[in-house]
């Protein structure tokens, strides 16, 4: 079996409900070994719940939910004990320094001494290690919390909207530890956010969940696939409703979006010609004719936009 396809965090078929009410349905969740997996969905689809069942912090239907290829729920000591977790805010000591704050923690779980300033240094905060918490930023504090989750060395890590509430220059401080965490010492690292924007540049893999269901799971590279299926046309004209009527068979799937405005699916550059051909053939002008691929963006929050 290759690297990319051994998975370090799995479930299958996994749903939840809080008392009556379905939380998750189905969801196969799959976070292949030395990925970024970016688990993104809209306030409230499901997220912080699913990472929560992960860490064994909320009930998990027996034999549905793997670490390490190890059921949680018969292994949880030995497969939690490879995990580090930021869910929410860190708890941290105020009034204690950046270094105590994780010597505290360091202690209490009899790691190596070592371990302290390594992992300052991992997350950028050597420098500000003696100033006392309740002096970090909140990006400085965000750090922190991963610093601590790191102190017994985990395999895998699991962060839960760690960059809520960042301001950019956190978000790129951010981004570039997960990159060093992933490349540098072979972490995975599964990250939840709601935002595409603040997890694109690092992920490698990506799942996408609304109300509950997992509707995308892939590489980075397969939700790009899927915008390329979004590709459409505009075309620039006088009128645009007589060229549907004139056109039926080839425009009836058009929008028309402007009085000389033409939406429609691109499917191969020969039915473009073809398309132009006719209709100047049928003697209607053609101002402009553009191909039009949806950005990233526009193609998670197509994804992720409530049906109704
Ligand atoms: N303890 C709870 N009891 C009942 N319902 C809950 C509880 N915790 C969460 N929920 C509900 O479960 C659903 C999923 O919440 P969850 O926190 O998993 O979503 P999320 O994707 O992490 O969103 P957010 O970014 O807002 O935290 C929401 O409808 C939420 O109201």
């Amino acid at each position: 079996m290759s690297t990319s396809s051994i998975l370090l965090a799995e479930t299958q078929q996994l749903s939840f409900r809080f008392g009556a009410t379905p939380i998750l349905h189905e969801v196969s969740l799959a976070v292949p070994a030395a990925s970024i997996y970016g688990f993104l969905g809209p306030n409230g689809a499901g997220k912080s719940t699913t990472l929560r069942v992960l860490l064994g912090l909320l009930p998990a239907p027996a034999g549905t939910v793997r670490l390490f290829g190890q059921d949680l729920v018969r292994q949880r000591e030995a497969v939690l004990s490879r995990v580090g977790a930021l869910i929410e805010n860190p708890s941290l000591y105020d009034h204690l320094t950046g270094r105590e704050n994780l010597e505290v923690t360091r202690r209490l779980r009899r790691l190596p001494a070592a371990r302290t300033a390594a992992v300052l240094e991992l997350v950028g905060l050597t420098a500000d290690a003696h100033r006392p918490a309740r002096q970090y930023s909140l990006g400085m504090r965000q750090r922190l919390g991963i610093a601590l989750a790191l102190l017994p060395d985990p395999e895998l890590l699991i962060l839960d909207e760690p960059t809520n509430g960042l301001d950019p220059n956190g978000i790129i401080d951010m981004r570039e530890l997960l990159l060093r965490l992933q490349r540098e010492q072979g972490k995975t690292i599964l990250i939840s956010s709601h935002l595409l924007s603040e997890i694109e540049r690092v992920a490698t893999h990506v799942g996408v969940i609304r109300e509950g269901k997992l509707l995308f799971q892939g590489s980075l590279a397969d939700l790009q696939l899927r915008q390329a299926d979004q590709a459409h046309i505009v075309i620039e004209t006088q009128d645009a409703a007589a060229c549907r009527q004139l056109l039926p068979a080839e425009l009836g799937e058009a929008r028309v979006t402007a009085p000389g405005t033409l939406h429609l699916p691109f499917r191969t550059p020969e039915r473009v010609a073809a398309l132009v051909q006719q209709l100047v053939a049928a003697g209607q002008p053609l101002y402009q004719i553009a191909c039009r691929q949806p950005s990233l963006e526009e193609t998670f929050l197509h994804l992720t936009a409530t049906r109704s």
